[in-house]
């Protein structure tokens, strides 16, 4: 897989407050990426410095192979992206809303308008006026405007924001479509873990402007493996079938495994049985659920 985007220690200082501290991570080609933090963490001004909206302080971002500090242009040409509300004219149709777009952005056919209305699934709608549409088909049509210009990566700053359970559902299909038939990027941001979970390949944790965790979904979901510490004697005599049985890495103090809670007992019983001297076994990574949930409860009072 390669890159699509890249943030390179990037760091934003506002009014001599910093916002951004250091912030780097890759999102690779057809991936959905998601940023997740409580509010104010700095998940908009990270997007905004995606898009060029505001400048970066310090690092930079590099989009498809181009820097947005250096080539600009180059860089953000490859972007679609919804930060604040879609720009809509309510009074007119959604097909003249397109229309109008394309008319501002040159080279945009009409067979081009046509595509992004089938895959956004606005067909039967689209000459109905704005006003008349649900919040759900308004961002279904924001999202059209952003594909117009066929871009490699999409970013949607809290694309579900109200909407129902229903319109989430069908919003996150929409862009499952997007990233497997086109091959596109997505990222989105939001502060519930449960919506994200159920979205994104990956997910980024960000608290007060500084990236705390990062992590596949496929290794948290169903799975709740732990990594342990088990500090013990001598293990000469049991090392063979730690390695082989158990996949433990070996440190100073005996070894770390990473294994369910119920495997443990299992594990401490096996080596007091070969007299290896346990003298204790703690937990050292937690999920990133359990992780995010002591980073919101102790900066927002939960979410
Ligand atoms: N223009 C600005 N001037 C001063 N402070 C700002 C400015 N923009 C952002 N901030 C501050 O930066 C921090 C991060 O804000 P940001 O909007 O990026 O957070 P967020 O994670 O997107 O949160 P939310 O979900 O509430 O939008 C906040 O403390 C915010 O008050």
């Amino acid at each position: 897989m390669s890159a699509v985007l890249t943030l390179e220690h990037v760091k934003k200082t506002i009014k001599g407050n910093p916002i951004i501290n250091d912030l780097s991570f890759s999102v690779q080609a057809g991936e959905i990426f998601g940023l997740l933090g409580p509010n104010g963490a700095g998940k908009t001004t990270t997007i905004r410095m995606i898009v060029g909206l505001i400048g970066l302080t310090d690092g930079d971002i590099i989009v498809s192979g181009k820097s947005v500090k250096k080539n600009f242009e180059e860089a953000v040409k490859n972007i679609g992206a919804i930060v604040e509300n879609p720009e809509m004219y309510k009074h007119l149709t959604g097909y003249q809303n397109l229309k109008q777009y394309a008319r501002m952005h040159k080279g945009i056919s009409k067979e081009k308008i046509d595509e992004v209305i089938e895959l956004v699934g606005l067909t039967e709608r689209i000459d109905e006026k704005v006003r008349t549409y649900s919040l759900g088909m308004r961002q279904r049509l924001g999202l059209a405007q952003c594909l117009l210009h066929d871009p490699k990566l999409l970013i949607l700053d809290e694309p579900t924001n109200g909407l129902d359970p229903a319109g989430i559902r069908e919003f996150r299909d929409h862009l499952r479509m997007l990233t497997e038939t086109k091959g596109m990027s997505v990222i989105v941001s939001s502060h519930l873990l449960s919506e994200m979970e159920m979205m994104c390949d990956r997910i980024a944790i960000i608290q007060q402007g500084t990236l705390t965790d990062i992590q596949y979904v496929r290794d948290f979901v169903d799975n709740d493996q732990m990594v342990y510490l088990i500090e013990t004697g001598p293990l000469d005599n049991v090392k063979n079938w730690l390695q082989q049985d158990w996949n433990a890495t070996f440190v100073d103090s005996g070894f770390t495994v990473s294994v369910n809670k119920e495997e443990v007992p299992l594990l401490l019983n096996r080596l007091i049985d070969s007299k290896v001297s346990v003298y204790s076994a703690k937990e050292i990574v937690k999920t990133l659920e359990q992780r995010f949930l002591e980073v919101t409860t102790h900066t927002n009072g939960g979410l």
